[in-house]
């Protein structure tokens, strides 16, 4: 997560630190109304905390030298450890001041291990040493109070701690993808720390690939960063999230401290919830192991490829590197024309909100010219215009149209593919094998309908401009000319 500087205009910004680190080279159950926010009857109820955890507020105001809250207490819902109105609170009231001197960096691991991680170690993964570090050092950690609350081995949920039979749930999901990208990338982390780990055997002796994927999973779910780096912000991390909320964590460089601001009101006894993020469950599944029921941020990662066969495939390929179309670049160092292109939820079929994206519209008009003489009147239209290729509708409607129903039926297939992966899923709650394989099935569910939903909404979009053009240009409907079948 990102934190959103306070400033006069709060930024309501985040981005997971995973996200992050992958694109720089990483039960109480509320409804999810923003407007009701109450809490939704069922299993979980709130417990108060009956482990160490009492002690941990007073224990962390100590150490700080400062009160930290006098609004929220700790206790546990189904969402795990989780803060709790401990009286009323009122809109816009700061609930939590934690100072930067109580938050944990890569500043606070020893010298001498810090010294030897290199920068390509990253932060993250120093983080995550530092974990070890502290747990290894048991009682005698200064953080300890804090090091025991973390998640233990076997309670996380995002999908790199998935079985391979539990990954096939999502196997028509990018997500299953990125789970396997997001794991080497932990591998490669681990690699480059164990060298420098190994100059402490006493320390990291007995610290495994198992052990670093943990600990750097926790430090990917549960720490913040900023302009000045990453850190684990104590008793702020047990905020659990609400895709609507408009609470999110500050950052005061001024008063060198991060604070939260409610939202809304809370009454005693209500869990208080902050937005990590606009993430969609994808993201959610991948870097925090969990997934919303409804996600009004879903969005579906498809990816379209140029059929090998195609005899002006080459041309193609030069035509989108020269205008810098993403779907350009080589994939794996060969000349590959595919990419992955990010489709959110359409909201109208009948032309209001956002449509399909342009790019993907863009590339799927490239796809679909059968010419040499089509391929140059693209790239005279873009050097006459702004330089990208293929953003305007074809001036022939019978091209346009077969350029979108194209694109439909991609959307269609990965429909199909969707529809039946949860059906394979079965009723939600009906698998009779209990704990992680219910849990995960379920957020599996939770994904793939989220995806199916945005998917659908791109489907009806598609069908209803298909559906205009032919219109206008055969109003009899007789669209034989196009070779294209009447929807
Ligand atoms: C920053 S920690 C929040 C405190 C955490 N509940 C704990 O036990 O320490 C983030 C983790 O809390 C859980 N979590 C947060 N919001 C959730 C939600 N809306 N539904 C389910 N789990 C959630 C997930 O396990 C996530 O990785």
């Amino acid at each position: 997560m990102l934190l959103a500087p306070r400033i006069p205009i709060p930024r309501w910004s985040q981005l997971p630190i995973s996200t992050l680190s992958r694109r720089l080279h990483a039960k109480l159950k509320f409804s999810s109304s923003s407007q009701t926010k109450l809490p939704v009857v069922c299993e979980n109820a709130l417990q108060p905390l009956e482990d160490d955890c009492n002690e941990f507020l007073p224990w962390l105001e100590r150490k700080a030298g400062v009160e930290i809250s006098s609004s929220l207490s700790i206790g546990k819902s189904a969402y795990g450890r989780s803060l709790i109105a401990s009286r009323s609170i009122q809109t816009g009231e700061c609930i939590l001041k934690v100072p930067f001197n109580v938050q944990i960096s890569p500043e606070n691991l020893p010298p001498e291990v810090r010294n030897l991680l290199g920068n390509e170690v990253g932060n993250l993964a120093k983080l995550a040493v530092l974990i070890l570090h502290e747990q290894k050092m048991g009682q005698d950690s200064e953080w300890s109070p804090y090091i025991c609350c973390l998640p233990q081995p076997g309670e996380l949920h995002s999908t790199i701690f998935w079985s391979e039979n539990e990954l096939n749930m999502i196997r028509q999901s990018s997500v299953y993808q990125e789970t396997i990208s997001q794991k080497c990338q932990i591998k490669k982390k681990f690699l480059e720390s164990k060298l420098a780990l190994e100059r402490f055997p006493d320390i990291f002796a007995s610290i495994n690939f198992e052990r670093f994927m943990h600990a750097y999973a926790i430090v990917g779910s549960r720490a913040w960063g900023s302009i000045k780096g990453l850190s684990l912000i104590p008793f702020a991390d047990f905020l659990n999230h609400d895709g609507l909320s408009e609470s999110v964590v500050l950052s005061d460089e001024h008063k060198q401290l991060s604070e939260v601001i409610a939202d809304r009101d809370y009454a005693p006894g209500e869990e208080v919830l902050i937005r990590y993020g606009k993430f969609p469950n994808s993201t959610l599944l991948l870097d925090f192991g969990f997934t919303l029921p409804h996600n009004i941020h879903d969005q579906v990662q498809i990816q379209i490829s140029l059929p090998p066969d195609d005899p002006l495939r080459e041309m193609k390929l030069d035509l989108m590197q020269k205008h810098c179309m993403p779907a350009g670049k080589p994939v794996n160092g060969f000349n590959s024309l595919e990419d992955s292109f990010t489709i959110k939820e359409v909201k109208s079929a009948l032309g209001k909100g956002k449509g399909l994206p342009q790019s993907l519209r863009a590339f799927s008009r490239v796809l679909c010219c059968s010419s040499t003489q089509e391929l140059h009147a693209l790239a005279k239209e873009a050097a006459q215009c702004d330089g990208r290729l293929a953003r305007r509708p074809f001036e022939t409607r019978g091209r346009e149209i077969l350029a979108h129903q194209l694109l439909l039926s991609q959307i269609t297939h990965f429909i199909e593919e969707h529809e039946s992966s949860i059906e394979l899923l079965g009723p939600a709650d009906s698998s009779s094998r209990g704990g992680n394989f219910v849990r995960r099935s379920q957020m599996a569910r939770d994904l793939l309908t989220g995806e199916l939903r945005v998917l659908k909404s791109a489907y009806r979009w598609l069908k209803n401009y298909i559906g205009i053009l032919i219109t206008a240009d055969c109003p009899n409907n007789d669209v034989s000319n196009y070779g294209i079948i009447p929807m």
